[in-house]
């Protein structure tokens, strides 16, 4: 498999920090970016192949992974149309909000396109991404979209693209959810006397705690709730007070929220 990027910032670079230490060689990874910046930046994470010219790193590779913003996609989309259509690579596209349909549109021909949605825990190989294929991909091109974001964690296909507006709204969205109730969590130490420094990383050791046992765990995150609330206790008290508050009822709304502002996304991109 040789793997070009398009686009060489911060997820291209996690990607092929990840790649690269999965065993995957630098020798078969090219990126191109018109930023040298990004391109040294890239060079320190692996010694790759790099350039500026989008269209020459199409004819050395064989899957082509989309990676830079959203707003630029159908610009740089249009400028690789017809190397894309003489080389026929697998397309893998990590935008947020960019429908495959108007991907394919910009490409013209029939393009083989996956169209991922990771988050930013994939910086330190923690990603969850979730992962649609459109009709024109192979069995062997999915296997290969599958081993390129394991490199950065979990990878889960999706039966059909809506299914992406969830797994934005859950997981491309999820960490800043957790950073929040961590913030809050300090604040509240904080307010109860604890020094800063002592509220944060007693916030953050029992983050990383309770997901890591959440993991590793046979049983349901409910469960493991109800193992730490003894009756009458503490805990007991703490959840009462934001369950009445409507946590759950809230979590539903700004999920739903989040859904909802990815088919806005993908319609407002379509027409850019
Ligand atoms: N950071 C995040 O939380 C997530 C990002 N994504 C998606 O990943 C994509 C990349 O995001 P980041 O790596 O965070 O952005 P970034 O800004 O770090 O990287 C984008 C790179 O594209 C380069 N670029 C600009 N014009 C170009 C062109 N014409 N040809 C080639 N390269 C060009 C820029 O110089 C830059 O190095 C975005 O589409 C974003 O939606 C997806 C999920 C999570
Ligand atoms: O907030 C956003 O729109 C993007 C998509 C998922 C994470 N960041």
């Amino acid at each position: 498999m040789k793997i070009g990027f398009i686009g060489g910032g911060n997820m291209a670079s996690s990607i092929i920090g990840g790649l690269v230490a999965s065993g995957v060689s630098a020798s078969n990874i090219w990126a191109s970016d018109p930023n040298a910046d990004s391109l040294a930046k890239l060079r320190e994470v692996a010694a790759v192949h790099t350039g500026s010219d989008n269209n020459a790193l199409i004819s050395q590779v064989n899957v082509v992974i989309l990676a830079v913003k959203p707003q630029l996609m159908k610009v740089v989309a249009l400028d690789i149309a017809a190397a894309v259509q003489t080389h026929q690579p697998l397309i893998i596209t990590i935008a947020a909000g960019v429908a495959s349909a108007s991907l394919a549109t910009w490409l013209g021909g029939s393009p083989a396109i996956v169209r991922c949605m990771p988050n930013t825990p994939a910086l330190v190989r923690s990603g969850a991404t979730g992962l649609y294929a459109n009709d024109q991909v192979s069995a062997a091109q999915r296997r290969q979209a599958s081993t390129i974001l394991e490199a950065v964690g979990l990878a889960l296909w999706v039966d059909n693209e809506a299914q992406l507006d969830a797994v934005t709204a859950v997981s491309g969205s999820g960490p800043a959810y957790f950073f929040l109730v961590m913030e809050a969590m300090q604040a509240a130490g904080r307010d109860m006397g604890l020094s800063a420094e002592i509220a944060q990383q007693l916030t953050l050791q029992t983050a990383l705690g309770a997901a890591k046992m959440a993991v590793a765990s046979d049983v349901d995150v409910g469960e493991l709730r109800r193992r730490v609330t003894s009756p009458k206790g503490t805990t007991e008290r703490a959840i009462n007070i934001l369950e009445d508050g409507g946590l759950r009822q809230l979590f539903a709304h700004a999920l739903e929220g989040a859904r909802v502002r990815a088919e806005e996304l993908a319609i407002e991109l379509e027409g850019e």
